[in-house]
């Protein structure tokens, strides 16, 4: 087990960890989620004795990792797939490693194997594509057969079948009764990969919890509601009395209407009343990236000018930063997840636009004469500079529209 205790670490003015205390415990997954600069390597180098906390403390089965006996055999960790001597061949890299913590050499060829590098191990590192390389890495950590692994983004650079070999190994190693700590960015990968989360934003725990109560304790639920496209009064009929109902109505991009405030048999029954066919009636399911999202969204130091998220926050004070979440509660006054459009509106037709994805109403989001693309609109719609809760925007609100580029200033 790894146990922090009140881990702290500044680097001059800087806080990188403050006051991190978390238990990460054997036989299971626990997925390291954080934003960027949010203090997960730094943790990491602490758990591994590379770095020194300016307070508090990390130990391992009891130990500090430098006093730990025989630390390789009992602690292996991939923090950086580029550490290694490119002159060097993978094998001879590994076998290095294995001379330096007393490892026989076979070990070296059995983990080249269960790497997938057997093919490729005289072949020298610094020839390595990044998957390679960390692949590379992922041998190295698993070198010692140690009981605790750490791997920072071990996902860096896999193809598709690269990731689902790691998932598998992650759970396998967990599923020995290993201890397996293991920071990704990836949300979707985290949510099929992690049985326990542990978050963190500007240095501070955020959340320390199951994947399953993470995402319910940081999601919106909300019902789809689909009525037919060819009648669109049918769906005006509809939000008009869901609203009078006391619901809340957003219109999503595929034509769907977004309800909160109603269960769903009560959606059922309020169409029935009306006389309103539905073609869909479904809960939402929030996923991972949702919920983190809606966790972290103050805890983000790095955002793009031009991030549709930005313009969903209260506006500041010049200098202040915005609130850091509330752990268990998520992020307050933010948007989740991001509604694709503010408000409920009937979507224009956009003339000449291909059918869309459900027969054949035209897609009013595609560009004209361009082919249908059910996945995401030619120019998805953005919220106003400061936006409500989607279960407070009353139904007809205006929209508002802005560039939507999502993209991470590091
Ligand atoms: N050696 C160092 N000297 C000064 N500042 C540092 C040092 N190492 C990290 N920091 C700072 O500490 C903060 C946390 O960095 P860290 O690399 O731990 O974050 P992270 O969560 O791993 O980020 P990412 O997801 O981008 O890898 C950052 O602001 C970073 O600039």
């Amino acid at each position: 087990m790894i146990e922090a205790v009140g881990l702290t670490k500044r680097y001059g003015d800087k806080t990188a960890v403050y006051n991190l205390s978390f238990q990460v415990r054997p036989g299971a997954v626990t997925g390291f989620l954080g934003p960027n600069g949010s203090g997960k390597s730094t943790t990491m180098r602490m758990i591994l004795g590379l770095d020194n906390p300016t307070a508090g403390s990390v130990t391992i089965g009891g130990y500090p990792y430098r006093k730990l006996p025989n630390a390789p055999r009992q602690v292996g960790a991939l923090l950086d797939a580029k550490a290694v001597h490119g002159g060097r061949h993978a094998r001879n890299h590994l076998l290095s490693l294995a001379q330096l913590s007393g490892i026989p050499g076979r070990r070296v060829d059995e983990v080249l194997g269960v790497v997938g590098l057997q093919d490729v191990a005289k072949k020298r590192s610094k020839g390595f594509s990044l998957g390679m390389g960390q692949r590379l890495g992922i041998a190295a950590a698993l070198l010692g057969d140690p009981q605790v692994l750490l791997f920072d983004e071990p996902v860096n650079g896999l193809d598709p079948e690269g990731i689902l070999w790691v998932r598998n190994l992650m759970k396998s190693l967990a599923a020995e009764g290993r201890t397996v700590f293991v920071s990704s960015h990836l949300m979707s990968e985290m949510a099929v990969t992690a049985d326990h989360l542990i978050v963190i934003g500007r240095g501070q725990l955020l959340a320390d919890m199951s994947v399953t109560d993470f995402i319910s304790a940081n999601s919106a639920d909300f019902a789809r509601v689909r009525t037919p496209h060819t009648e669109p009064q049918l769906r005006e009929k509809l939000a008009g009395a869901l609203t009078e109902a006391g619901g809340h109505v957003m219109s999503e991009q595929d034509g769907c209407l977004r309800v909160t405030g109603l269960p769903l048999p009560r959606i059922s029954d309020i169409a029935h009343e009306a006389d309103v066919r539905l073609w869909e009636l479904s809960p939402h399911q929030a996923s991972l990236e949702e919920a983190y999202m809606r966790m972290t969204q103050g805890a983000v130091d790095y955002r793009s000018t031009t991030d549709q998220k930005a313009g969903l926050q209260q506006p500041l004070p010049p200098g202040a930063q915005p609130p850091m979440p509330v752990a268990g509660q998520g992020q307050p006054g933010w948007y989740a997840p991001p509604p694709p459009q503010q408000g409920y509106a009937p979507p224009q037709p956009v003339p000449g636009a291909a059918p869309g994805p459900y027969g054949a109403a035209p897609n009013p989001y595609a560009q004209p004469g361009v082919p249908a693309a059910p996945a995401a609109p030619a120019q998805p719609p953005a919220a106003p500079a400061a936006a409500p809760q989607a279960s407070e925007r009353p139904a007809g609100a205006p929209q508002a529209s802005a560039p939507t580029t999502t993209e991470d200033a590091r």
